[in-house]
């Protein structure tokens, strides 16, 4: 049995959840975050009546995200009288001028996600931290992507060995059971999330997926940093 643990267990996000089927699963794993995806596009959109369902099955047992894209005041607003976020989630192109309005509006976390490629996507990094609540480190959409999110990509986490530690961040893109706990190792995140890694087609949330994803995240906070583990990058 390990001794006790002197940093706090790793968050977990499933995003996208859209049945309560899933939903369940989910909760039942221990995830500690629930992304409910408001973009209209993406095969994980919900209605703000099916929002509004699936947020009140949650009940306390984790805490709700609302995704949203580039999305104006009014449309924000109505997702956060339907579900009544704790986080909204910002998976645009926001500035933090925009995020800093949002937190005043609202009274809400707010999660940035930044896409990441390359060296130079870290300025971004730099311009919203002390402003969002919490960086989303995903990676970043390619040209011509449908999605700016939920690609299922993964990109080179050596990208952020120079962050500060104290940097509020989730690591993003292209995560799954089998390479979660060499990404909590490489980067040392303290909270990861994930899509299509717990899916069986974009949209289809999988209950087994989800549970060995929880497992192997949990598994991933007391592993030994890996050697060397960069993610392969596309
Ligand atoms: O998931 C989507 O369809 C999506 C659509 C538009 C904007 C953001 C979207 N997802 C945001 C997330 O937080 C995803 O979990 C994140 O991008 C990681 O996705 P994946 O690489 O598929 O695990």
């Amino acid at each position: 049995m390990s001794g006790p643990r002197s940093t706090p267990p790793v968050i977990v996000k499933i995003c996208g959840i859209s049945t309560p089927e899933t939903l369940e699963a989910s909760l039942g794993a221990g995830a500690d975050m629930i992304g409910f995806n408001f973009f209209p596009k993406s095969p994980r959109a919900v209605s703000l009546e099916a929002g509004s369902a699936l947020a009140g099955r949650v009940a306390g047992r984790a805490e709700i995200v609302a995704l949203t894209v580039d999305m104006g005041d009014d449309e924000i607003a109505a997702i956060v009288a339907a579900v009544r976020p704790d986080w909204l989630q910002l998976h645009g192109k926001e500035p933090p001028e925009r995020v800093a309005a949002l937190q005043d509006r609202f009274g809400l976390g707010v999660l940035k996600a930044i896409g990441i490629r390359g060296p130079d996507d870290l300025a971004e990094v730099a311009a919203h931290a002390g402003v969002a609540d919490r960086l989303l480190l995903d990676a970043k959409a390619p040209a011509g992507a449908a999605l700016p999110g939920g690609n299922g990509r993964v990109f080179d986490w050596s990208l952020l060995d120079g962050l500060d530690p104290a940097l509020p961040y989730m690591l993003s893109g292209g995560l799954d059971a089998g390479n979660v706990a060499e990404a909590i190792a490489r980067t040392g995140t303290r909270g990861v999330d994930v899509s299509s890694g717990v899916e069986t087609a974009p949209g289809v949330k999988d209950a087994a997926l989800i549970e060995a994803f929880i497992a192997a995240a949990r598994s991933g906070a007391d592993s030994v940093p890996a050697s060397s583990g960069e993610g392969t990058t596309t």
